[in-house]
């Protein structure tokens, strides 16, 4: 767990850029920092693997303050990865990765190894082994740049807006494959960003910053959108916050309609959108409101059709769960 306990920071010049924050960032979970440009976001992240030292309060990992341990050691253990990935670019995107393991003392087959087993494991083929970060899209430096922060298997990573420098539908497939590496390593994951989707789509929790570097709620995707703590958060979660709310809760207890007449492809299988018990209520609904037939098919685990859920079935279902 990583631990901020009352920790501000003042710059030189009198701008305070966090203010008396204490929260809890457990182990094993992303934890997204998130809000305005200047709300101290990065700050907060650079304090962790003491990039910049607080003016006051500690931040204890495991229970540990941050500048008891020796500065060396303490980031070999956080792994670090910024927008424009960082890479060297005089390097391979081999030798970008295979760099710290070395410097760990592995031997540089050994390192090399490792790295094309994390190059793979983050998405990138062996071809770009040998290519120069200038010769790799935004997209697969920013993968050469997760691959590298893992390189030396930290249990912590900071990540500092690492998908933004990339175009949006990109950016889209790398959140997907993040969760997915993610749900593999479990590591303790700090991230920042600015954009609150991202947040809420890959944070287990979310802290929005507000501006004078004030936490103004910490707490699970669902907690921000369900329950924000003020205006300010409520304003920033977003408008369709009755929709994105939808997003949490899956589709286990929607009740369905038994399957007649239903029209199949030439496979067996239900023409349209399908969807199945562990979607989300608002996926069903995307469903439902953009099918030519008004109907949404549910699927059991083999794909076969199990029930049909109609505009009304989900009116109804939506009112009944009303507190
Ligand atoms: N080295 C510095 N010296 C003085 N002030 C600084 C310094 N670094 C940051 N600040 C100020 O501290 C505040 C917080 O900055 P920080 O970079 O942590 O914000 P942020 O939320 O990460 O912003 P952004 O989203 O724009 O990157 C800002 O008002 C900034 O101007």
């Amino acid at each position: 767990m990583i631990t901020f306990e009352d920790v501000v920071k003042v710059y030189p010049g009198g701008s305070t850029a966090v203010d008396h924050l204490s929260m809890e960032l457990p182990t094993g979970k992303m934890t997204v920092l998130v809000g305005p440009s200047g709300c101290g976001k990065t700050t907060s992240l650079r304090m962790i693997n003491r990039m910049i030292s607080p003016s006051a309060g500690r931040i204890l990992i495991d229970g540990e303050d941050v500048t008891a341990k020796d500065e060396a050691l303490l980031r070999r253990g956080i792994g670090y990865v910024i927008q424009h990935a960082g890479l060297f670019p005089h390097r391979t995107v081999l030798d970008n990765v295979a760099t710290v393991p070395v410097l760990l003392g592995e031997t540089r087959r050994a390192a090399r190894a490792k790295a094309l087993a994390l190059l793979e494991r983050v998405g990138l083929a062996e071809e770009f082994a040998k290519r120069y970060p200038a010769q790799l899209s935004g997209g697969q430096q920013q993968r050469v740049g997760v691959a590298r922060a893992l390189a030396a298997d930290p249990p912590i990573m900071l990540m500092d807006e690492p998908f933004s420098a990339v175009d949006p539908v990109v950016r889209l497939q790398l959140h997907d494959e993040f969760l997915r590496l993610q749900q593999d390593l479990g590591k303790t994951i700090v991230m920042v960003t600015h954009d609150i989707d991202e947040a809420l789509k890959l944070g287990d929790r979310v802290a929005v910053l507000r501006e004078g570097g004030h936490l103004a709620q910490f707490g699970t995707p669902r907690d921000l959108v369900t329950n924000p703590a003020d205006d300010f958060v409520s304003g920033f979660v977003g408008k369709d916050r009755g929709l994105r709310g939808l997003s949490f809760d899956d589709a286990s207890a929607l009740p369905v309609r038994p399957v007649e007449g239903l029209e199949l492809d030439a496979a067996g299988k239900p023409r349209g959108g399908t969807f199945t018990k562990a979607d989300s209520l608002r996926t069903v609904i995307d469903l439902v409101i953009s099918s030519p037939t008004g109907v949404a098919v549910r699927v059991g685990p083999d794909g076969a059709p199990d029930g049909l859920v109609s505009h009304h079935d989900l009116a109804d279902y939506l009112a009944s769960r009303r507190p």
